[in-house]
């Protein structure tokens, strides 16, 4: 499991630690950590040229510090002073870092010198490291600062983010305006939230995680990202006295006339989803039969379908009713797509068992009553509120998808598998499938729901090798990434 900190439990966590150890230990620790990263990105050390743009900080003064490092073995080091000017004029730095650079034989300059021409400044770099702000930023960087960024990475030179891609928003992955691109992100003791959610996941690049002794308490993860074992751990596995109903049976209610697909692809992601059997309750019978004659089918509505373990509800459904009926049954119902139209949030809170919803954005936006792009631009908050309104578990859909259960006690789960040729119709009815099937082999909502989005994108990228996917491809590479995941 990779887990998540915020900000203000990494500083707690560093608080404590720092009183044990002697001054600048810390520091020393990650400029050494950082040092090593940025000396394996590059072909050799000696001869090589390396800018450090370093804000007033304790992350500029990490920069500096790994910066002297590199001087030493041989880099031609010059730092880019971006701290506000102090009372003898020059810009604030670090100071003992500074020195330190110094003292190895490496340049600075006050940035404001180069702001003329930053493209000139960075011409000829190799390696860059991004040392404006960490933990303590705040907002998206300042013009200076964001100008020298983008001669960064127009530079062709190696952008390594120290800590975080200055700009972007530890906690909650939003970027409020401009932002370091990274190749790579060196991050010191713990991963914090905004590396692993988009927007902020795009900018950080390759992220490498520095041990410097922290060990922020268990119980404070503010969000976490499934590993190959962890799923593994969770995936419902049939004992040798199992039978298809002891497995679980999972209800589909999906598809409608105009869109008999969708009732398809849902089914077809069920399948794969350890449940033991599939029952399908809708209109579109014939054409799920034609694909998976193994699904067993009723023409009618779900209160006459017969009994089952979880339900699915939603995907391609129009106005066809059963929402009412699903949510008033006594099993786990997860509700996607049009069945998220109009959605009650008392019908659900007052539901005795477990409801995972699995809007995308625009879904999302519509039950939250605010714009797509906030939505997009704050997941993490987007899931968490949609979560405590209805008091259920909520998969939002997306360049990251991320999972919310209804108690705030419970890490925020992101997954780390997805990929952009998921951005295509259809994949989102094999994902509600899959989800509810393992609800229905008796995983727990935040369970079946992670662990169906980490399959889900395993299965797109194995299907896709880099070209487009079809919904239905990603569906038949289920059991592959389910081999993947077990096998490992
Ligand atoms: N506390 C510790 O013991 C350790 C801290 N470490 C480093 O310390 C960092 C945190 O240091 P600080 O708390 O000094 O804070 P930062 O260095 O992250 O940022 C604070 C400085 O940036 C300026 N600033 C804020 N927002 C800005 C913006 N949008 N554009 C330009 N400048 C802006 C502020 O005026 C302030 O001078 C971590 O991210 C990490 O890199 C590491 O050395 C590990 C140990
Ligand atoms: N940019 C993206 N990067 C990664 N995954 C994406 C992206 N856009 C969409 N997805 C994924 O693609 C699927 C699309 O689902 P959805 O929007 O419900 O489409 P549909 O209703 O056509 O099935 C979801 O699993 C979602 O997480
Ligand atoms: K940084």
């Amino acid at each position: 499991m990779r887990t998540a900190y915020r900000t203000e439990t990494v500083r707690a966590a560093e608080a404590a630690l720092m009183a044990e150890l002697p001054e600048g230990a810390l520091m020393r620790r990650a400029a050494a950590g950082l040092a090593a990263a940025c000396a394996g990105l590059l072909p050799r050390v000696y001869g090589s040229r390396v800018v450090v743009l370093a804000g007033s900080g304790d992350n500029g003064g990490d920069a500096l510090y790994a910066g002297a490092r590199l001087a030493r073995r041989g880099a031609g080091v010059t730092a880019l002073l971006l701290g506000s000017p102090g009372e003898d004029g020059r810009p604030k730095a670090h100071r003992a870092a500074l020195a330190a650079l110094r003292a190895a034989g490496g340049a600075d300059r006050p940035a404001s010198a180069v702001a003329g021409d930053p493209a000139a400044a960075l011409a000829g770099a190799d390696l860059v490291l991004d040392g404006v702000t960490g933990i303590g930023g705040r907002g998206g960087l300042r013009p200076e600062a964001a100008a020298l960024a983008r001669a960064a990475r127009a530079s062709g030179a190696a952008l390594v983010a120290v800590d975080l891609p200055s700009g972007v928003d530890a906690d909650t992955g939003t970027v409020d305006g401009e932002a370091v691109r990274a190749d790579v992100t060196v991050t010191f003791g713990a991963y914090k939230p905004g590396l692993l959610i988009d927007p902020a996941r795009a900018y950080a690049g390759a992220l490498r995680l520095v041990d410097i002794g922290l060990t922020p308490p268990a119980g404070e993860v503010a969000a976490e990202a499934l590993q190959h074992a962890d799923v593994a751990a969770l995936l419902p596995h049939p004992a040798a006295e199992s039978d298809k109903y002891r497995r679980g049976v999972v209800g589909v209610v999906a598809g409608s006339a105009r869109y008999p697909g969708a009732a398809v692809l849902c089914v077809s992601g069920a399948l794969r989803g350890g449940a033991g059997a599939v029952r399908y309750a809708g209109p579109a019978g014939e054409a799920v039969l034609a694909r998976h004659p193994e699904t067993l089918v009723h023409p009618g509505g779900p209160a006459e379908a017969g009994r089952v373990q979880s339900w699915v509800i939603g995907p391609g459904l129009g106005d066809t009713p059963g929402v009412e009926a699903v949510l008033a049954s006594d099993v786990p119902v997860l509700v996607d797509a049009d069945g998220l139209r109009l959605l009650d949030p008392a019908a659900v809170r007052a539901r005795p068992a477990p409801t995972l919803l699995t809007p995308h954005a625009g879904e999302a936006a519509a039950l939250l009553g605010r714009p797509r792009e906030d939505v997009e631009a704050g997941r993490l908050s987007a899931a968490r509120e949609l979560a405590a309104a209805y008091g259920a578990t909520v998969l939002l859909k997306g360049s990251t998808t991320v999972v919310a259960s209804p108690d705030p006690k419970d890490p925020v789960r992101v997954n780390p598998t997805g990929t952009p040729w998921l951005a295509t119709a259809g994949t989102g009815d094999v994902l509600s499938g899959l989800a509810g099937s393992l609800l229905a082999a008796g995983l727990a909502p935040r369970d079946a729901a992670s662990v169906a989005a980490y399959l889900h994108g395993l299965a797109a990228r194995r299907a896709s090798h880099g070209a487009p996917v079809a919904a239905y491809d990603v569906a038949e590479a289920l059991s592959g990434a389910w081999r993947d995941v077990t096998e490992d």
